[in-house]
């Protein structure tokens, strides 16, 4: 066994009922899954342990405590010192195993389940969850809250490692899943699920090369519209990213005056320009916007073949009626949004929260309404576009949590959709949104700018 990520094949994801399905249809043939479970946490807790102290096995009612009940035995079995039990042991455990809550929790946790969630994470050992960290719902990723009139909400077992069993969940890989389920490791128990699943984890995606023979007419033009005084610099990152990613040719139209001066002193390929002068542009449109991006919309809208829609663009069309039903009368698959959960938010004028208790469904929906491919951006982005299987990207970290990270998506991805004209966006989008997030998987500030250089290696 060996960790899922960073991971070069895409994984199937399975909801919950689908996860349910999947065991009944497997039981039938394979009645010993619950052994083989345990025989797997057994085998990675050998692994994990870190020391001489007892393994504290944390079990609940369910299936989920009948896994960490047997692994409890193997591991007995093997001369381990065990502590099956819902109170730490009275000396320092060598690896807690989290075996209280799998896909069965259902409802806000009580002040008993909470408290042994705090005790687990009170210890310095490291913490394998079975299945799912505790306190985590297994479909979206959030926490599932406590009972009312308990103090601390959000309470949920912060894993070192989780192994999740007979299928792969998409709340382990996006929301606080990223965060809490530490390390992802998978064991599929011999069992190949039949159904189709309820969401793609990304993969890295090679994308065509050049014909010796393309020019930089083949390889297309992006528009950048964006740049209002004071935030030309989103502006010049996108175009940056797009000139990087490989386009043909990259305009900028600041929205600020500019005075005759160049798009970039500092990046002298990039040109300044117009819709009147570039109308068959994929656009990326809304990076350090403004509010006068909306005036340009409908114009932008209305022209262009293809179309990159982030930041202010997404606030104008969030505040306007007229704007939602431009982008929702475009040519099918050929528009993507780029909302973070407040821009989605405010463009399905619901809460933050309600956005993050339900990424996949936020996605899903905001694709459907604006009938575009929706990126929706945050830990484990999620991409989602009408008739498609959404995808939930496997890379990116904090070091992404910084101002101008989203433009340089934005402009990547548009200088993909130009340079790749006859690839479909909801694909361009997902690996667009899998390589940006590789560029951000290490462990320094990195500048938004700095994004570019790794991901133009990772091609
Ligand atoms: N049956 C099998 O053969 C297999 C079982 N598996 C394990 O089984 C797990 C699912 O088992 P279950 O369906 O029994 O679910 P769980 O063990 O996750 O939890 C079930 C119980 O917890 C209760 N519950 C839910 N939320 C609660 C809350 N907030 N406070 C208190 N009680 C709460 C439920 O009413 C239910 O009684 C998986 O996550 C996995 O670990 C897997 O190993 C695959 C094979
Ligand atoms: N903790 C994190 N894990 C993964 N990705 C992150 C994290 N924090 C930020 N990001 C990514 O960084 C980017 C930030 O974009 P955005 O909020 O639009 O920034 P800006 O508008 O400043 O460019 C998004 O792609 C987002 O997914």
């Amino acid at each position: 066994m060996r960790p899922l990520l960073p991971t070069t094949r895409p994984w199937p994801l399975f909801d919950t009922a689908a996860t349910r399905r999947i065991e009944v249809a497997a039981l039938a043939a394979t009645p010993d899954l619950m052994a083989r479970a345990g025989h797997a946490v057994a085998k990675l807790a050998l692994a994990l342990r870190r020391g001489d102290g007892p393994v504290w096995l944390a079990c609940g009612r369910g299936n989920n405590g009948g896994d960490g009940r047997i692994a409890a035995d193997v591991l007995a079995a093997h001369g381990i010192p065990t502590h099956a039990a819902l109170q730490p042991p009275a000396s320092p455990p060598s690896l807690v195993v989290d075996a209280l809550f799998g896909i069965g929790l259902n409802r806000p946790l009580d002040a008993a389940s909470a408290a042994v969630i705090e005790a687990m994470n009170a210890c310095s050992a490291p913490i394998l969850a079975v299945d799912v960290p505790s306190g985590l719902l297994a479909d979206t990723g959030q926490p599932a809250g406590t009972i009312a009139g308990l103090a601390a909400d959000g309470v949920a077992v912060r894993a070192t490692h989780t192994l999740s069993l007979l299928t792969l969940k998409p709340g382990l890989f996006t929301g606080e899943g990223r965060a809490l389920a530490g390390r992802i490791w998978f064991d599929h128990l011999g069992v190949t699920p039949a159904e189709a699943p309820t969401a793609w984890l990304s993969a890295p995606q090679a994308l065509p090369a050049s014909l010796a023979s393309h020019h930089k007419g083949s390889h297309g033009q992006v528009l950048v519209v964006g740049g209002a005084a004071g935030m030309q610099g989103a502006a010049r990152l996108a175009a940056r990213a797009a000139l990087h990613a490989g386009a043909g040719r990259v305009y900028v139209d600041l929205l600020a005056p500019n005075d005759g001066g160049p798009a970039d002193a500092g990046q002298p390929e990039l040109m300044c320009g117009s819709l009147a002068e570039c109308p068959l542009a994929v656009g990326v449109i809304g990076c350090g916007g403004g509010p006068e991006i909306a005036a340009r919309l409908p114009a932008l809208l209305s022209a262009l073949p293809r179309a990159v829609l982030d930041a202010d663009a997404l606030n104008a069309i969030a505040a306007s009626a007229p704007l939602q039903a431009a982008v929702a009368s475009r040519a099918p698959g050929t528009t993507v949004i780029t909302p973070h959960p407040l821009e989605a938010a405010r463009l399905l004028q619901i809460t933050v929260q309600a956005v993050q208790q339900d990424r996949l469904a936020a996605a899903q929906t905001l694709a459907r309404q604006l009938r575009c491919t929706v990126l929706l951006k945050g830990s484990g982005s999620v991409i989602a576009s009408p008739g498609e299987t959404p995808t939930v990207i496997s890379t990116g970290g904090p070091a992404l949590g910084t101002a101008g990270s989203g433009d340089v998506l934005a402009g990547w991805l548009g200088g993909w959709c130009a340079r790749h004209a006859a690839m479909p966006l909801h694909t361009l989008a997902c690996a667009a949104a899998h390589a940006h997030g590789a560029a951000g998987e290490v462990n320094h500030v990195l500048p938004a700018g700095e994004l570019i250089a790794p991901m133009t290696r990772l091609l």
